[in-house]
């Protein structure tokens, strides 16, 4: 299973031999120069004019025979914003399908659905929805309006607001206009929304509403690009020459020939960037990850085949951050590639609104980043611990049948414990119901890690949640668990991809590095981090660390690039020991390990309290919170109460909390030697968590240099 020591897997079967020129047979598919330069064909002309409201129900064929072309291309990455790159095409079989732009994706599935619903929403107040077709309408109005406003080719447009029909819109049709659409944070600050709309030169910016807006009328003057804002929710409250909205935007460009737009479109190549993925910092500085049409193509329809049973029948949610990577590829792209139909949640989904868009839904795929699962494993139990007794019984009964069953299925034995029909139709179905998941095939996680506690609690209920893993680097998806899958595994390398472990250790744990269609271009305008992520030979480096069990499950086993490295030299990756004293301390939020370049380790800890409807952390202590207090004797209702006399009650039971992990901790250095207790929760609102809830540790550390110093400087604590 090894060329140069290090373990290859090609979806999870065959070792092959790591030359990126011996598989890359790009020369097999014509590279040709972009049309841009040659009139669009009589054929996309028909096609166009053949798409208004009132034609028949078939969609003419497409703008491109589906043999595309690709522009010519000599490397595998590029840095720039025009530059095409080689494709990592196989020969035959998975990863040598046809590469093919966004429009003849979008093309193919509404000629095939044109009048299947793709999108519902609500509309002041009221439902509606638009058909394959007149979504596509949509997205060619959008992209003449994006003509007409200047628009130019490879140049940005930032797409900054909550999920809605009209960032799909705006999304697609900057990419059938030659732009390249950039998603923005709703929780980024000005000067965050500043650096990402000057680094993709964005020509527009299409915001959400007024509160938006603020936002970058602060930064306007520092975003020489520049041309026109539309803002598409809520009245405008100015008027001036460069703001739109909505309504206006998408009239602007009725006077723009089908023929410029149909040109644009049809110069357009699978193996040029159409979209930037701005990374959300938990590592450093966001990075503009540049997918290409192929990178899109490819990974929605690789995914969709994998997670689609029923072609034109499945429906999904969109309410994750569609400037993260996981939500878009789901919500816009593999929804397209199955011709799904996406509901839109409302923008206080992760406040508590998700689950009666769920019951609307009932969606037949889902996925939520861990902390949306604990969340609802979170209130599940605050219900079931107000359950009579008898109740409270046949719930565990149950759970533990559950449990069973599914540990049985998993591996594959498919034993059925008795009981397990009563337990399904008194709980599992009902509990199911109440979710809105009662018809939902695949329950997925990603984009972080999920505890096994959080997958066993949902396994007890008979709802396995299935774990993806990936990065905006790899477009989304590497692996994925879908049928078959183990606890705690990302599960299997999709097909037509691969996975390496560089430099496994003596438990087979090695840096996991990904190859296929999937793999990014590269950052834009970073060489020297494009550099440290795609090595000589092609393969993307995750900075993390995995291992294979005998079956080639993947588990990601810690994440190199957050590794702390202690004065003493010793490597301690966080998140277990993290991870260890959560469990142990039901009060505690969020656990930072501290102690990089540092003589020992210490830790950063938030307690647990009620959230505000803008998802800022208050004063007030949760219920979980409340209930370790009152086991350990304190009344105390707010986190302030506890932090400003530091509670001794409360500050021994964490002190003994830590005690127990460092016991069982393998070394000295591993030991947290103090603690502090800090009085606001870490939030996205606030900055500490990324979108996806993965810690921003360079972050967090900036904001609390001075605690940490204290904590070295051995003045307090
Ligand atoms: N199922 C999973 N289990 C554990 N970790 C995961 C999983 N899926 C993704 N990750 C982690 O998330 C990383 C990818 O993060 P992503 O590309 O979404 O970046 P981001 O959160 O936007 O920002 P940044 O690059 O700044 O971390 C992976 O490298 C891995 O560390």
């Amino acid at each position: 299973m090894s060329t140069t020591g290090e373990s290859v897997l090609s979806n999870g079967v065959a070792a092959m031999d790591l030359h990126a020129d011996s598989i890359t047979p790009d020369s097999e598919i014509q590279q040709t120069p972009p049309a841009a330069q040659t009139p669009a064909s009589p054929a996309a002309e028909e096609v166009v004019e053949g798409l208004s409201t009132e034609e028949p129900k078939v969609v003419p064929m497409s703008t491109q025979s589906l043999a595309t072309t690709l522009a010519p291309a000599d490397k595998l990455w590029s840095t720039s914003r025009d530059k095409a790159v080689k494709l990592r095409m196989e020969g035959s079989g998975p990863g040598s399908e046809t590469p093919v732009t966004i429009h003849q994706m979008f093309l193919e599935t509404v000629e095939k659905s044109a009048d299947q619903t793709a999108l519902i929403f609500k509309q002041d107040g009221q439902p509606a929805s638009l058909t394959w077709r007149e979504y596509y309408e949509k997205c060619r109005a959008a992209a003449k309006s994006f003509l007409k406003l200047g628009l130019e080719r490879f140049h940005g447009v930032g797409i900054l607001g909550f999920n809605s029909p009209e960032w799909f819109i705006s999304d697609i049709g900057c990419i059938f206009a030659g732009g390249l659409a950039a998603g923005i944070y709703t929780t980024n600050s000005p000067e965050a929304c500043q650096y990402v709309a000057a680094n993709c030169e964005a020509n527009i910016l299409v915001v959400e509403n007024q509160k938006q807006l603020d936002k970058i009328l602060q930064v306007k003057d520092q975003l020489p690009h520049l041309k026109a804002i539309v803002q598409y929710k809520g009245e405008l409250q100015q008027k001036t020459s460069f703001l739109y909205s909505w309504e206006e935007f998408m009239k602007l460009g009725e006077d723009v020939p089908d023929e410029q737009l149909n040109a644009m479109i049809d110069s357009q190549r699978a193996n040029e960037c159409c979209t930037l993925i701005y990374t959300s910092g938990t590592t450093g500085n966001p990075k503009g990850v540049m997918l290409s049409q192929d990178n899109v193509t490819w990974t929605a329809r690789t995914s969709s085949s994998l997670i689609s049973k029923n072609y034109g029948q499945e429906i999904l949610i969109s309410y994750l951050p569609l400037s993260h990577v996981a939500a878009q590829m789901i919500d816009i792209w593999i929804s397209m590639s199955f011709a799904g139909t996406t509901y839109f949640a409302e923008p206080d989904a992760l406040k508590g609104s998700l689950v009666n868009t769920l019951r609307d839904a009932r969606p037949t795929c889902f996925l939520g980043v861990p902390r949306v699962w604990e969340k609802m494993q979170e209130r599940m139990r605050d219900v079931g611990a107000k359950a009579s007794p008898l109740r409270k019984r046949v719930a565990d009964w149950a759970k533990s049948i559950g449990l069973q069953y599914n540990y049985s299925a998993m591996e594959g034995e498919n034993w059925v414990p008795w009981g397990f029909m009563l337990a399904n139709n008194l709980v599992f179905k009902k509990v199911r119901g109440v979710l809105g998941l009662d018809r939902c095939r695949y329950c997925f996680t990603g984009a972080a890690p999920i505890t096994r506690e959080t997958l066993e609690y949902f396994l007890s209920l008979n709802i396995p949640v299935k774990e993806l893993y990936g990065m905006s680097e790899s477009s989304g998806p590497h692996t994925v668990s879908i049928d078959e899958y183990r606890i705690g595994s990302c599960g299997k390398v999709i097909p037509g991809s691969k996975i390496k472990l560089e430099k496994p250790d003596e438990e087979g744990n090695g840096e996991v590095c990904f190859w296929g269609r999937n793999v990014f271009m590269g950052y834009l305008n970073m060489p020297d981090k494009t550099e440290e992520a795609l090595d000589k030979d092609g393969w993307l480096h995750s900075g993390d660390l995995g291992k294979f069990d005998k079956d080639n499950f993947l588990y990601i086993t810690g994440r190199i690039k957050e590794l702390i490295i202690t004065a003493g030299g010793e490597n301690i990756p966080p998140v277990p020991i993290e991870d260890a004293v959560k469990s142990e301390l039901p009060i505690i939020s969020n656990a930072m390990l501290i102690g990089d370049k540092l003589k020992f380790l210490s830790m950063l800890l938030t307690l647990k309290c009620v959230m505000d409807d803008n998802g800022e952390p208050t004063n007030e202590l949760s219920p979980e919170a409340l209930d370790f207090c009152r086991q350990h004797g304190v009344n105390a209702t707010q986190v302030s109460e506890i932090t400003a006399n530091k509670e001794p009650a409360i500050y021994n039971a964490i002190q003994e909390g830590i005690g127990r992990v460092n016991a069982r901790s393998t070394s000295n250095a591993q030991k947290i030697q103090k603690f502090v207790v800090l009085e606001r929760d870490f939030s996205v609102v606030g900055g500490e968590l990324g979108p996806t809830l993965k810690l921003r540790r360079p972050i967090v550390v900036k904001m609390y240099q001075e605690k940490i110093n204290e904590i070295y400087s051995g003045e307090k604590q």
